[in-house]
């Protein structure tokens, strides 16, 4: 039995998945939520039970560390079920790495150093490095990178329009993110359509708390949203996406923002919260029904910017074979799947109102028959694609 542990650290949260590689199953996961905020919580989750507890979680290190005591007072043990490697989500690689690396001191420095270019994600990605290392010392750790499947993106569509030594000088262009998720999914979309992953033109709206959108071509990502940092692009649940880089000068000059203010502003104040108070989707569709205006503008600029950049996608890709929602709000969110596809059927996208309501319990086809673009549904699982990378990476077999 070969195992990997996956451990996806987030802005706020910390996900990981002890998986058994020769059948892909999940021993056990669990998520920790809320990370520096007063109440936090704690989820371990095996085949038969759960346990879940509130619990103040200052940091990614105690979130590590309280990972580690779910393992130890729920099992399995990591002493029982040793694994061989451990699969570390990294955000940002820039174009420093275009594969899945195994991480050593110089790797691990290269992580650090790319922080600024994702300031949210890198230094809780490299928090769970360094506690993993400390704990398996003697075992691979693999870095999977969100960038790496983006880095096929041309020129055209990675260089920003600043001046160019400027950029030069700062690593300054889009490197887009999600891209484990955003490859997972396409691929599970072509497997099951029976396509060819190499000749299906995919747009991929990876819809969850962060969101974006991706342009896969033949297998490869031609475009995608988010930018040198995972602010740009799509509205989220407490990011701007999109916005006039005019108003952080305003904001600056007329109101006083310092640098700092203005980061915490767009990152997390804006957003789905910024302009309800929650960043859950579910709580504003239900606020939108009860006639709540704010939430129901909030609803509009979200769906708005959706089919702003499907039909972008659409183009680059010369026409669309497949469309795909994933993540929490693309799997779940009826509504919001409904809307950013209303009165597309002149570009022969056809949503078929009762395929859109199946509940979330797989990958399933929710357009017409006679719709000439496949619209789907796929469950995202960036935690399999990275145990899958890593076991690659680390050239082990799945069942030894
Ligand atoms: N049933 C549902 N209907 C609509 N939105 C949902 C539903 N369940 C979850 N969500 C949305 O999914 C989000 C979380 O998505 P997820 O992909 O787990 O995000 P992340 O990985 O960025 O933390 C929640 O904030 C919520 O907005
Ligand atoms: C890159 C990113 O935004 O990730 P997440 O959706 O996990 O916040
Ligand atoms: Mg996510």
């Amino acid at each position: 039995m070969t195992i990997v542990l996956v451990v996806n650290s987030g802005s706020s949260s910390l996900k990981y998945q002890l998986i058994d590689m020769a059948t892909e199953s999940t021993l056990a996961s669990g998520l920790i939520e809320r990370i520096g905020e007063s109440t936090g919580s704690v989820r371990h989750d095996r085949a038969d039970a759960r346990e879940e507890r509130e619990q103040t979680v200052a940091n990614h290190d105690d979130a590590f560390a309280a990972m580690l005591e779910n393992f130890a007072t729920f099992g399995p043990t990591l002493e029982s079920t040793p694994p061989a490697a451990v699969g570390h989500r990294v955000v940002q690689g820039a174009r420093r790495f275009f594969d899945a690396t195994v991480i050593d001191d110089d790797v691990e420095r290269n992580i650090e150093e790319l922080s600024p270019l994702a300031p949210l994600h890198n230094p809780a990605n490299l928090a769970g490095i360094r506690g993993a290392r400390r704990v398996f010392p003697n075992i691979p750790h693999v870095a999977v990178f969100d960038t790496a499947f983006h880095t096929t993106m041309s020129d055209a569509a990675s260089t920003y329009a600043l001046n160019r030594e400027v950029a030069e000088a700062n690593r300054v262009r889009k490197y887009g993110a999600h891209g484990t998720s955003h490859k997972f999914v396409s691929e599970a979309a072509a497997e099951f359509l029976g396509r060819p992953y190499d000749e299906l033109r995919t747009v991929v709206l990876h819809i969850g708390n962060g969101a974006s959108a991706c342009a896969v071509d033949g297998g490869r990502s031609i475009d995608t949203s988010m930018g040198m940092t995972p602010l740009e692009g799509l509205v989220m649940g407490t990011r701007t996406g999109d916005i006039d880089p005019a108003v952080l000068f305003h904001l600056h000059r007329k109101a006083g923002y310092t640098v700092d203010e203005l980061d915490d502003l767009l990152n997390r104040k804006s957003g789905l919260y910024g302009l309800t108070g929650t960043n859950d989707v579910r709580d504003v569709t239900q606020r939108a029904a009860a006639g709540d205006a704010r939430a129901q503008l909030a609803l509009d600029v979200y769906v708005h910017r959706l089919r702003h950049y499907l039909g972008s996608y659409l183009v680059q890709l010369g026409g669309g074979d497949a469309i795909v929602f994933t993540a929490g709000v693309g799997e779940n969110s009826v509504e919001v799947r409904r809307r950013t596809l209303e009165g597309l059927e002149w570009l022969g996208v056809e949503i078929d109102a009762e395929r859109n309501q199946l509940p979330n319990d797989g990958i399933r086809v929710i357009s017409t028959d006679a719709s000439r673009v496949t619209v789907l549904v796929v469950p995202t699982n960036e935690e399999i694609e990275i145990a899958r990378q890593t076991l690659a990476t680390t050239g082990a077999s799945a069942a030894e």
